[in-house]
């Protein structure tokens, strides 16, 4: 269970985040969703630990990561997809993956054991690889990718480290139509599992509608609307805010 309390960012006079205050249950995907500048990736941020807040709180299974690095919140659990020159650029895709496996597993020095799990490691990669279409691609180095297929790799990523939380910050940004259907395939499939926190920031209403258990939507970084997709997708002030079908007061 992944929660914030009252988060609150403030850059100079400006609130970013005004004292959101959400739950998020295993085995549910909420879509965080609002116009341009609304906070959502300030919001991502504050949760993965990119930001520190100016108050608030964030809690993972009723403990506070506030205090925590970013590095550190993932290894409590926290998976969120970067980008990936942050990451291995000049080592191949097939190494990457290994890499994420690796860091989640730990192998001991018998022989045979590092051969089994050596094994088990290049397998558990090339089905993660085949799952992100980019099997064929494993002995490219990361660097030399397009883009759709470096976001392919750093889904694929997340996927390997397999943390409780997922995060997705428009995860099929600047990919080619084609490209599209293989994360939202995996997000569906991750899904399915019921049991990862999935939160997912998406500008594309469709794929909102089809994927979301739950919708919540920022404003000017304050929570405006929390429930199921229909009912927040058809709400007054939605339509209005964020569908932009006429001028909105500012959030209470
Ligand atoms: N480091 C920063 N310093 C100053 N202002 C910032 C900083 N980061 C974000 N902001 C401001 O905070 C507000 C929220 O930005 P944010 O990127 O979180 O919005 P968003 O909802 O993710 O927008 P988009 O949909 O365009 O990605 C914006 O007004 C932005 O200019």
């Amino acid at each position: 269970m992944l929660e914030t309390r009252d988060l609150t960012i403030r850059f100079g006079g400006h609130v970013a985040v005004n004292a959101v205050s959400c739950t998020f249950a295993p085995g549910t995907l909420t879509a965080i969703v609002g116009p341009n500048g609304a906070g959502k990736t300030t919001y991502f941020n504050l949760i993965s630990g990119q930001l520190k807040p100016s108050a608030g709180d964030v809690l993972l299974n009723g403990h506070s990561i506030s205090a925590l690095t970013a590095s550190a919140r993932t290894h409590a659990g926290l998976g969120r997809a970067f980008q990936l020159t942050s990451l291995f650029p000049n080592l191949s895709v097939m190494e990457n993956v290994r890499l994420a496996l690796q860091s989640r597993q730990r192998v001991g020095l018998d022989m045979w054991n590092v051969w089994n799990h050596h094994r088990a490691l290049i397998e558990r990669a090339e089905q993660l690889l085949d799952s992100v279409a980019l099997l064929a691609k494993r002995d490219v180095k990361a660097a030399a990718l397009p883009h759709g297929d470096q976001r392919k790799l750093e889904v694929g990523l997340l996927m390997a480290l397999d943390p409780e939380v997922y995060m997705f910050d428009e995860p099929t940004a600047g990919m080619s139509v084609d490209e599209v259907p293989v994360i939202l395939d995996l997000i569906r499939a991750l899904k399915a599992r019921r049991d990862k926190t999935i939160l997912l920031v998406e500008h594309k209403m469709d794929v909102v509608r089809e994927l979301a258990d739950r919708i919540i939507v920022l404003h000017n970084g304050t929570l405006m609307a929390d429930g199921d997709p229909e009912s927040v997708i058809s709400s007054p002030v939605v339509q209005q805010a964020y569908l932009g079908l006429a001028p909105v007061e500012e959030a209470a």
